[in-house]
């Protein structure tokens, strides 16, 4: 993370419970303009270190915040082109510049115990496809934990699904190694869903039954998001026009939740780590019917947000949904030359 860049830029519109920037080029409409300066996010590292010492703040302030600038409309854009242009090396910049307009009071170097860089990987979706498990279960490996010889890993679910993430990350770092995590296109509209569905009860707003969202006037609402995110073929197609598919390990979130282990075995193959994550590592919770983390003498299973007790669909709803999505998938499984177990 280039924190001298941080620092120096006046606001940040930032979030908790994602990770670093926005490489999608826009402000989700969901996060509400929080404008911070450097003091703000200096007093969010001090805290984080003091109430999780055993943290990397870096890490912390990866996994917790996704910060993007927060500016107005017309400047956004400009300021946008800057950041990526200076944090991520599109183009090289007069650092000297910034550092003549830095009037805060805040040291421009990292805060201690931190330290300057960009993803190595990144867990670019999909929605609902199990991301947050991945990281999780990523994060048991010694290698991707604190430490100078970590290697950092950024999860973005959104980015599978953005027309301008694969260009602007190639342009960040072209041979990042990619992790894309995949569950059965069906399951996860129906994740995806839930999860709105969920947080729509908990602002109080007005629900839908999925079935009036996924069809209008007898046919599939293809204006449905939920839908297009699950267009694995349309996305992917994006992302190998940047990108050779041997730069892009997809997971199978089916199976990851079956038996996480072997999935993860194979990732770490392929970001060629050492082998050390182990099948002690995992225990089946019964209460909640997933797999559990275990590591570093505790043991903790993912937020009640993530494995939520889906909606029955009506049959032939359903039936239609599948069908359609039937033929993307083997379009699909085309691109990426690997098949995978999808009704
Ligand atoms: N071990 C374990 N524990 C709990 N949940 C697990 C686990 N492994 C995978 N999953 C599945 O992850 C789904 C959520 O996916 P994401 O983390 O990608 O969601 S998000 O896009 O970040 O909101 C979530 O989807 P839902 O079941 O619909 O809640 C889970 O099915």
């Amino acid at each position: 993370m280039n924190w001298q860049l941080l620092y120096n830029l006046p606001y940040f519109h930032f979030r908790r419970g994602n990770p670093n920037f926005d490489l999608r080029g826009r402000q989700d409409k969901a996060l509400r303009p929080c404008s911070v300066g450097p003091a703000a996010i200096s007093r969010y590292l001090r805290h984080q270190r003091a109430a999780r010492p055993n943290v990397s703040p870096t890490k912390t302030l990866l996994y917790q915040l996704e910060v993007t600038l927060w500016s107005p409309r017309l400047e956004r854009e400009e300021r946008e082109r800057r950041f990526l242009q200076e944090d991520f090396g599109i183009d090289p910049v007069d650092l000297d510049s910034i550092q003549a307009t830095n009037t805060s009071d805040v040291s421009t170097s990292p805060p201690p115990g931190t330290s300057k860089r960009a993803p190595q990987s990144i867990i670019i979706g999909v929605r609902k496809g199990g991301t947050r498990a991945l990281l999780e279960m990523l994060d048991i490996h010694p290698e991707v934990a604190a430490a100078a010889t970590e290697i950092t890993i950024e999860k973005t679910p959104g980015y599978f699904t953005s027309p301008l993430a694969p260009e602007r990350i190639c342009a960040m770092n072209s041979s990042i190694k990619l992790l894309l995590i995949l569950r059965d296109p069906t399951e996860r509209v129906i994740s995806d869903y839930t999860q709105v569905y969920f947080n729509r009860l908990e602002n109080h707003k007005p629900v839908q039954a999925i079935e009036n969202l996924l069809v209008r006037n007898g046919v599939l609402n293809m204006r449905y998001k939920a839908i297009q995110r699950s267009l694995y073929d349309v996305h992917m197609r994006n992302w190998l026009r940047h990108f050779p598919l041997e730069q892009i390990h997809i997971v199978d979130g089916d199976a990851l939740i079956r038996d996480p282990l072997p999935e993860l075995q194979k990732v770490e193959n392929f970001l060629n780590l050492q082998p050390r994550i182990a099948p002690s590592n995992f225990y089946f919770n019964q209460t909640k019917g997933f797999y559990c983390i275990r590591s570093d003498g505790r043991e903790r299973c993912l937020h009640e947000s993530k494995g939520r007790p889906h909606p029955v669909v009506n049959n032939s709803v359903l039936h239609q949904l599948r069908a359609f999505l039937r033929e993307h998938n083997r379009t699909f499984f085309r691109l990426v030359r690997r098949t995978f177990n999808w009704q």
